[in-house]
């Protein structure tokens, strides 16, 4: 049985579209990534994959739930860990009577080693922690379950470098306890890092569903050459060869055969020669147009329309679906 199995999932609102036409499956044991810029439909899916959300069409099943079925969604989340993009938690609040809630909720039996884990200071009123420390009580009410199957939207947003690498060891770990992993983020080191594959959604849409492995190999070589002979440009102009710069040595972006490039190279005495993986930005070039999600991008907090301010910083067992939207 697969942990997410997600078909033709569309949600509207409204006029607006949220997701449309959404198909992917999450194997057992998996951790698939959802990658895609500020606005291209990841929080929607995953909120209407946990039943907050009611889809306009389409349907989806978590660990053998059915989503839509507000009995079935709220079974499923008991074994269910999520971390909302934008926990809305309770401001007046400590960190620990909010995990004393989550806890009564769903259990609690990492909790302890978890707050150890990442530092967590819980007798702080979450109004007065830092945008960092109230991603880590997301973070804790999230895991501290030991859920089968984790749905992380943004999960490491605000955390220092070390703590994003706290945050990769817990994944790692959880998988190989059997858990399943959905995250999204915008930021492509990330995804590539954690994930097995990658759904990329743009405008509502999954552009492609793809192993890291064959986004890597689509972004090509990085060849730079260095040739005794005077390298005229149009030698190098051909196909297969992108983004090339000739001046005392030659480089350019390779995504064709590799014989093809040996005997294009063959045409020169090599002085120096230099083949690496291209980043995997280049990848993603072509599925956005140059609008391609990388590090420096940031998230950017929304003003909420309709249900979005229910959001809590894991699924409550009694969270109700918005059941009326369209
Ligand atoms: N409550 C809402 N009411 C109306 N439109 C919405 C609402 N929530 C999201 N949208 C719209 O749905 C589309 C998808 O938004 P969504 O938040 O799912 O994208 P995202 O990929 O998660 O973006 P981000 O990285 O900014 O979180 C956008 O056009 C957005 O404006």
């Amino acid at each position: 049985m697969p942990a997410i199995e997600c078909r033709s999932l569309t949600k509207y609102y409204g006029d607006v579209r949220g997701i449309e036409d959404v198909s992917f499956t999450v194997a057992d044991g998996e951790v698939f990534g959802f990658l895609g810029p500020n606005g291209a439909g990841k929080t929607t899916a995953i909120r209407t994959l946990l039943g907050f959300l009611s889809p306009t069409s389409g349907g989806a099943t978590l660990l053998g739930h059915d989503a839509t079925n507000p009995g079935e969604s709220r079974a499923a989340r008991e074994r269910i860990g999520y971390l909302p993009g934008d926990p809305g938690l309770d401001e007046d609040r400590t960190a620990e009577a909010f995990l004393d809630h989550q806890a009564a909720l769903r259990g609690s039996g990492s909790r302890e080693a978890l707050v150890e884990r990442f530092g967590l200071d819980e007798s702080r009123r979450i109004g007065d922690l830092s945008r960092g420390n109230r991603q880590k009580v997301a973070l804790v009410a999230a895991f501290m379950h030991d859920p089968d199957l984790l749905l992380l939207d943004e999960p490491t947003s605000g955390l220092d470098p070390l703590l994003q690498e706290e945050f990769a060891a817990l994944v790692r770990e959880r998988v190989d306890d059997g858990a399943s992993v959905l995250l999204s983020s915008h930021v492509l080191g990330e995804v590539a890092a954690l994930c097995d594959r990658v759904g990329v959604l743009r405008e509502g849409r999954l552009a492609a569903v793809e192993t890291v492995e064959d986004l890597r190999s689509r972004g090509g070589k990085q060849v730079r050459v260095r040739v005794a002979e005077d390298a005229a440009r149009d030698a190098f102009e051909v196909r297969g060869a992108m983004n090339l710069r000739v001046g005392d040595t030659v480089s350019f972006t390779w995504t064709g055969e590799y014989d093809a490039l040996i005997d294009l190279l063959d045409r020169f005495t090599v002085r120096d020669l230099e083949v690496v993986d291209a980043p995997l930005e280049e990848a993603f070039m072509t599925f956005y147009d140059g609008d391609v999600p990388g590090p420096g991008r940031r998230h950017q907090g929304r003003t909420g329309g309709g249900d979005r301010g229910a959001e809590q910083a894991a699924p409550a067992a009694d969270a109700d679906a918005d059941g009326g939207e369209r």
